[in-house]
C-alpha cells in the first residue's frame, strides 16, 4: 500500500525502429496486417524523416519534465507512467505496472489536449479495463485540457511574435489538426467543436482578425471515406492561386508533438505543394517538452487531484 499517486501520460505510441512499423500498423488497423503498397508508404514517410519519428524520446521528456515540477512542488507525491495504444509500453501494462508498485490513485491524461470518443476516449478505456476487478484503485481521467492557459499562450505568443509579417495582406496563418472519417463527426463525438473552440481561442488571444487566418485540416487517410476538410494542402495551393497570398504560416494546434504528422505531413508534404506554387512556409513550433507544456500537463494532474 502507497500514499503514493500515479499519473499516466497516454498517447498513441511511435515505431522504434523500422522492423516495429508493421507491428505497429497492424495494431492502428485493427490487428489486420496493412496491404503491402500502404506498408511501403508509410515506412517511406518514416524514412523520410530519418527512419524513425522523435515522438518516443519527445514523450520520455515530457514525463521526465512533468515528473521534476512535481517533485519540486511535491516531493515523493507522484510517479508518472507512459502508456501507447499501440506499440509497447502499452496503456494496459503501465497500469498493471502501477497496481504492483501499490499505488491506489491513477490520474490518466492523454498527450492529445482534444477529447475523442474514438482517440482519447479509448485511452482511458484501455486503461479502466485493467481495474475491473480492483475496485480499491481510483482512476480519474482528464477529458480536453486545450484550454489550459500555458498551451494557448504557447500558441498566441508566436502568432504576436510574426505579427509584422501576419499583417502584410499576402500572408495567411493556417491552423490545422487531423482530420477523422466524417462518420466519426456524424456520430456525436465532441473532436471537431474541441478543436474548433480551441483554434478561435488561440487566435482571439493572438488578438488576429478573421481575414489573417483559416482553419482547415491534415493528414487525412487515404480512404473511400469522407474526412473533416477541407484539407490544408488545398487550402494552401487555392490561397496562392487565387487570393495573392505569397507567405503561409502553419500552426498545428491539434498536436502536442514532433510527429510524423508534422515531420512529413507538415515539412515535406505541405512546404512542397506551397513552393512548388511559389509560395513559401514558416512553421510553428509545436510545444513538445517545453516548460510550458509542462506546465499544462501539472496544471492539470492538480486539477484532477481536486476533484
Ligand atoms: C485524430 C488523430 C490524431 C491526433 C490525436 C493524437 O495525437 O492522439 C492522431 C495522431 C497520430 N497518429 C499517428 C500515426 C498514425 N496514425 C495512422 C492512422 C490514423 N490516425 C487517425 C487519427 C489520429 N491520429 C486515424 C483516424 C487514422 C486512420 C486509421 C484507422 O483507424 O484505420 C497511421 C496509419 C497510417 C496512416 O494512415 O498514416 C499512423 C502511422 C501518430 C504517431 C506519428 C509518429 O510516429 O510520429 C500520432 C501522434
Ligand atoms: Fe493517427
Amino acid at each position: 500500500m502507497s500514499n503514493k499517486k500515479a499519473v499516466l501520460l497516454m498517447s498513441y505510441g511511435t515505431p522504434y525502429e523500422i522492423s516495429d512499423i508493421m507491428g505497429y500498423y497492424t495494431n492502428i488497423r485493427n490487428h489486420h496486417e496493412p496491404p503491402k503498397p500502404l506498408y511501403d508508404e508509410l515506412v517511406s514517410r518514416y524514412k523520410a524523416i530519418g527512419g524513425t519519428s522523435p515522438l518516443a524520446k519527445i514523450s520520455d521528456a515530457q514525463a521526465k519534465g512533468l515528473q521534476a515540477q512535481l517533485d519540486q512542488e511535491f516531493p515523493g507525491e507522484y510517479q508518472v507512467f507512459v502508456g501507447y495504444k499501440y506499440i509497447h509500453p502499452f496503456i494496459q501494462d503501465a497500469v498493471k505496472d502501477i497496481l504492483a508498485a501499490g499505488i491506489k490513485t491513477i490520474y490518466g491524461i492523454p498527450l492529445a489536449p482534444h477529447y475523442s470518443a474514438f482517440n482519447t476516449g479509448d485511452y482511458h478505456a484501455r486503461a479502466k479495463e485493467v481495474l475491473v476487478n480492483h475496485g480499491d484503485v481510483t482512476y480519474v481521467e482528464a477529458k480536453s485540457w486545450w484550454q489550459n492557459d500555458d498551451l494557448i499562450h504557447f500558441w498566441s505568443d508566436q502568432l504576436v511574435a510574426l505579427k509584422p509579417q501576419i499583417d502584410q495582406p499576402d500572408t495567411k496563418v493556417i491552423l490545422s489538426a487531423h482530420s477523422l472519417p466524417m462518420s466519426i463527426i456524424d456520430g456525436g463525438d465532441s473532436y471537431r467543436d474541441e478543436v474548433e473552440a480551441n483554434m478561435r481561442t488561440v487566435v482571439k488571444t493572438a488578438g488576429l482578425t478573421p481575414d489573417q487566418y483559416t482553419i482547415a485540416w491534415q493528414s487525412a487517410g487515404r480512404t473511400e471515406q469522407k474526412w473533416i476538410g477541407p484539407d490544408f494542402v488545398t487550402v494552401a495551393q487555392n490561397l496562392i492561386e487565387q487570393d495573392n497570398i505569397k507567405h503561409i504560416i502553419s500552426a498545428s494546434v491539434g498536436f502536442i508533438n514532433d510527429n510524423l504528422e508534422i515531420l512529413y505531413d507538415v515539412d515535406i508534404e505541405l512546404k512542397q505543394a506551397i513552393e512548388t506554387k511559389g509560395g513559401k512556409l514558416t512553421r510553428l513550433q509545436m510545444p513538445n517538452d517545453d516548460p510550458k507544456l509542462i506546465s499544462a500537463l501539472k496544471a492539470e494532474v492538480l486539477k484532477l487531484a481536486k476533484a
